[in-house]
């Protein structure tokens, strides 16, 4: 059965709707009537329903590479902050596409590699990558050898792993347009 109609007979329960069910529907499909990835936002702002962010009644819901490229990094600083569960970063990781997860001395990081199509433009991707960490206030390791291999990791160095900071910045370096620095063919 489509999930929409699914869906429907648990928001008509709604005892008071804060916005005409009509034009909530309006809002859940898309122009053609289909759904769209916009529901889990529509469901929590407009209905003010929890704001847990993958189960908003019971129905499962995406978290995509988007949902992370549109948080903003915590200063690392606080006392509080602790490092994430391997269990944690191992749901998370599937949220940032092309990045590993990977044990160093102990500690959990993220990386991911590229190949650059000369070594200046290895640096040009540094750049963009440091314009992106300078407006978050995380930085990378940047690794540039042999010439062209690119590689980046990020962790939490204040805590000696990983928290949701890393997965951020790995998702807002995700979101840049790099293509034209990078190697076409597979190397030999
Ligand atoms: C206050 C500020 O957030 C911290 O000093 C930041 C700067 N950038 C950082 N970047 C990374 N990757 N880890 C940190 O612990 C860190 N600390």
């Amino acid at each position: 059965m489509n999930r929409w109609f699914r869906l429907q007979p648990r928001l008509l329960s709604l005892s008071k709707p804060q916005v005409p069910i009509v034009s909530l529907f309006k809002n859940l499909l898309g122009p053609h009537g289909r759904s769209n990835i916009r529901v889990t936002n529509i469901l929590s702002v407009r209905v003010g329903l929890s704001s847990n962010r993958n189960s908003v009644y019971g129905f499962r819901t995406f978290c995509t590479d988007k949902d992370l490229s549109a948080k903003k990094c915590v200063p690392c600083n606080s006392k509080d902050m602790r490092p994430m569960t391997e269990q944690s970063a191992n749901e998370l990781i599937t949220k940032v596409v092309g990045w590993d997860l990977v044990k160093e001395d102990g500690k959990l990081k993220l990386s991911r590699s590229w190949k650059v199509k000369s070594f200046t433009k290895g640096l040009e991707l540094f750049k963009h990558v440091a314009d992106v960490a300078e407006a978050e206030g995380h930085h990378p390791d940047l690794h540039l050898v042999g010439w062209n291999n690119v590689k980046i990791e990020i962790w939490t160095h204040a805590v000696g792993g990983l928290t949701e900071n890393d997965f951020i910045l790995a998702a807002k370096i995700n979101g840049l347009d790099l293509h034209h620095l990078l190697r076409k063919k597979p190397a030999a």
